[in-house]
């Protein structure tokens, strides 16, 4: 099976067409986000000196030296400079990094700031307050520049997601009035003259699923960006010509109880010649109102209030990409759900119900570290009601590893809440990591 990112042209939607233009990109859009949870958008609009404005932002900051760019390091908030090593995006899914390295790019983050709302009493340590390097020419103009392009493509989505979906033609508006939108430009670079063995194990960034609405992402054309496929393996991606990536973040699996994927993703740069290419991409992160309440739309529940994609849940050998799957067949693949299977027989509440999940264990300062330690990771699967199988316990490297403390400084991300553990693609993910080393039922124990 070959894994391709769709392309789709979204011209009708920003330029002006037909009804019957706009229903083809609206289809386009569906069987894109339903069977990879990514896409290449193109016809956005963003204009080339606009991007290359933030191409020149992105230089000018990380071209600094290291001192000057820690002095915009702001911890325990989104913005500012994040330094390397200092995140490891794994923890997202609860687990450490399988080579206990934390990731290697460095970031800056800009957002949106609760002053900007006024009148709606909003807290400023929901949203961040921006720094901006005096250092770097024109940063602020060229990033502002961008920012406004980058939401304008983000709303566009939204507003084909609506046509979609069968959505009401408001939905997203009425989530998205004061979204928390943030653009975090990432460097993947290794210090100069860094020789690096070809079989190294160096992450760029760890595997995760983001966890907004979607993700409007620019990037160079260089390789490093790999993608999960429903084939359980990673594809790399690379932006067409002109194209930006999208995808879609957890909010969105939500509201359409899985129907569309929010699909596990990471950066691993090839080794060429013991080097490391350098690569940048700036991603910007529709990700709702803080005080949104997301639930999922009563068209995507059950007539018979049984949970879709239940088979997936406990399926031994389904991908980790399991949604759309159990999805597409939902009668065989109940009927179709392996022996033994903890879940049989059990129900998903929250999907069945539609329950709603508020936003706001998504907003909060955003931090790994402050949200991890106020909400472990659950060890036990609440909705196996089994022991999560563990990772892969080895000594991190000195100074390495994310054991200790939780990283401070990671600005995005949830730690869901128990009822919030998202059991198809985490315990797929840490079974992907037993896998190989061990036979599996000895250490994946939740399968
Ligand atoms: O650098 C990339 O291509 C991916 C960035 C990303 O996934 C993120 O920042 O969440
Ligand atoms: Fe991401």
């Amino acid at each position: 099976m070959t894994f391709t990112v769709p392309a789709v042209d979204i011209t009708p939607y920003v330029a002006g067409g037909s009804d019957d233009q706009r229903r083809v990109v609206a289809d386009a859009v569906d069987a894109a986000c339903s069977t990879v949870g990514f896409m290449q958008v193109l016809g956005h609009g963003i204009p080339e000196a606009t991007q290359d404005g933030l191409a020149a932002a992105i230089d000018g900051f990380f071209g600094l030296a290291p001192a000057t760019k820690r002095d915009y390091w702001v911890p325990g908030a989104n913005r500012g400079y994040s330094p390397p090593k200092s995140e490891s995006l794994s923890l997202s899914l609860g687990v450490a990094s399988a080579n206990r390295m934390n990731d290697f790019f460095e970031a800056f983050n800009v957002g949106v700031e609760a002053r900007s709302f006024t009148g709606l009493d909003l807290d400023e340590a929901d949203y961040g307050i921006n720094v901006w390097p005096h250092e770097v020419d024109d940063f602020k103009r060229r990033l502002t520049a961008y920012f406004a392009e980058a939401g304008r493509v983000a709303r566009t989505l939204t507003t084909i997601f609506t046509d979609a979906l069968g959505l009401p033609h408001d939905y997203f508006e009425r989530i998205t009035g004061h979204s928390i939108d943030v653009l975090r430009m990432n460097n993947y670079a290794l210090p100069a003259g860094t020789v690096v063995a070809p079989d190294a194990d160096i992450t760029g960034m760890g595997e995760h699923t983001d966890f907004g609405i979607v993700t409007v992402l620019w990037a160079d054309r260089v390789a490093g960006l790999q993608v999960l496929g429903t084939d359980r393996r990673w594809h790399d991606v690379q932006p067409l010509g002109g194209a930006l990536l999208v995808n879609l973040g957890d909010l969105t699996a939500r509201i359409t109880n899985d129907r569309w994927m929010s699909t596990l993703h990471r950066v691993k740069p090839p080794i060429v010649d013991g080097a490391v290419a350098r690569r940048r991409s700036a991603a910007y992160f529709h990700d709702g109102d803080v005080d949104a309440v997301i639930t999922t739309a009563p068209q995507f529940l059950d007539a018979d209030g049984a949970w879709p994609t239940s088979r997936s849940w406990c399926a031994t050998t389904s991908p980790p990409n399991w949604r759309a799957r159990g999805r597409v067949r939902r009668t065989s693949a109940r009927s179709a759900r392996p022996r033994g299977c903890g879940r049989r027989g059990r129900t998903e509440p929250a999907a069945r119900t539609g329950a709603p999940l508020p936003s706001r264990v998504l907003g909060g300062s955003r931090q790994w570290g402050t949200v991890r330690r106020r909400a472990p990771a659950p060890s036990r699967c609440p909705r196996r009601g089994r022991r999560r199988c563990a990772p892969r316990r080895s000594p991190p490297a000195p100074g390495s590893g994310p054991a200790g403390p939780a990283p401070a400084g990671r600005p995005r991300g949830i730690v869901a809440p128990a009822r919030d553990h998202r059991p198809g693609p985490t315990c797929a993910y840490i079974c992907s990591i037993c896998s190989g080393t061990a036979p599996r039922r000895r250490r994946c124990r939740a399968r």
